[in-house]
């Protein structure tokens, strides 16, 4: 009998795309990496390695890169994608004509769309026209430098469709990746994207010298707030409380390699915005997704104090000091 070897087609060869290549390829699925500029795809296919982002790591032999989408989606079982949030929509029409009807597509991405609000895989159900079971998400606490180098980890993978959800954790299970399913896509996109938000704030009080009583206040009702939206918005707490919410939470506030908690250090040190910008090479999603998710919020009528102020700092439109002082004097409350 034929087996049917799984291929997935990873769009782009950026920091989380590389490493999810990776994690695909081994697990034995074929990779075609699609990456913008030619010279990556040719250094990937001649050396093995993504030299832009991670050096030191040998990438499997099963993956290979093209710039040529149809060619990276020609008979893709999955087609992944890990751009920055704000340039889906424009990125995705492009390559959508050549997405095969069966083609499952996973999005990797931790950002809410700019204007209309919506989550990656509402951009993606919309510019498809690709019905929602056909559409899952993965996400959890999964630092790219620490996955390339093979520490352990987990992440959730949630779509409507439970069968598809269990086709992706196939595709991605290795010895340092566990993969969990879900149904609850909602919560686990607006998890990923408040965390961006939360780890900014972490990082400029950081910067600002505060230690890990003030971070983990942060955190904590950083944590209150995501779940506030994200069960306004239909999602179940439960998946606030897992990897997907709490889980990446955690790792992002914490870890140096976060760029989101890097840019807010860079805040918290007195930097402008124009300055933390030009110190930042990769996407940092919650610089653009605050305003966002100020936006669903102001919708369904839920309060989130840390993402309004770091946005009104992103604004450049109150001071450091004012900042912190606004959050610590707001009325006094029981905890929820
Ligand atoms: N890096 C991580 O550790 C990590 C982990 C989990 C999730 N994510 C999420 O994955 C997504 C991608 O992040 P990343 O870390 O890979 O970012 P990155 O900056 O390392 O890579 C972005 C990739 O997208 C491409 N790209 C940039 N602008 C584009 C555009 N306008 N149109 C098309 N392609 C464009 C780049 O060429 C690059 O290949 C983000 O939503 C991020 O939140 C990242
Ligand atoms: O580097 P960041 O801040 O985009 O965070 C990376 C991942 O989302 C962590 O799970």
């Amino acid at each position: 009998m034929n087996q049917h070897h799984v291929r997935a087609a990873v769009f782009s060869a950026g920091s989380w795309g590389t490493a999810v290549g990776k994690i695909m390829a081994d697990a034995g699925t074929s990779v075609i990496m699609h990456a913008r500029r030619g010279e990556i795809a040719d250094t990937i296919n001649t050396t093995h390695r993504n030299p832009g982002y991670f050096p030191d790591v040998e990438l499997p032999h099963t993956l290979t890169a093209t710039t040529d989408p149809a060619a990276a989606l020609d008979g893709a079982d999955f087609l992944v994608l890990s751009i920055p949030a704000q340039s889906l929509r424009t990125s995705l029409a492009a390559w959508a004509p050549h997405i095969g009807p069966d083609t499952v597509i996973v999005s990797l991405m931790k950002g809410i769309e700019i204007g209309s609000g919506l989550r990656a895989s509402q951009v993606i159900t919309e510019v498809t026209g690709i019905p929602a079971y056909r559409v899952a998400v993965l996400s959890g606490p999964n630092l790219a430098g620490e996955i390339m180098a093979g520490q352990p980890a987990a992440a959730t993978i949630a779509c409507p469709d439970e069968d598809a959800a269990h086709r992706v954790q196939r595709a991605c299970h290795t010895p340092y990746l566990r993969p969990y399913t879900s149904t609850d896509v909602t919560g686990c996109e607006l998890g990923g994207a408040v965390k961006n938000v939360i780890a900014l704030a972490v990082g400029i009080a950081d910067g600002m010298g505060m230690g890990h009583n003030s971070q983990a206040m942060l955190i904590t009702r950083g944590l209150a707030e995501t779940t506030r939206l994200a069960t306004a918005m239909g999602a179940h707490p439960a998946t606030l409380a897992g990897l997907a919410g709490l889980g990446d939470l955690v790792a992002t506030c914490s870890s140096p390699l976060s760029r989101n908690r890097t840019f807010g250090t860079h805040l918290g040190h007195g930097m402008t915005m124009a300055e933390a910008t030009a110190a930042t090479r990769q996407t940092t999603e919650g610089v653009k997704s605050a305003e966002a998710i100020l936006a669903l919020a102001a919708a369904h009528d839920v309060e989130m104090p840390i993402t309004e102020i770091v946005s009104e700092l992103l604004r450049e439109k109150v001071t450091l000091d004012q900042a912190a002082s606004a959050l610590m004097q707001r009325p006094p409350k029981p905890e929820r």
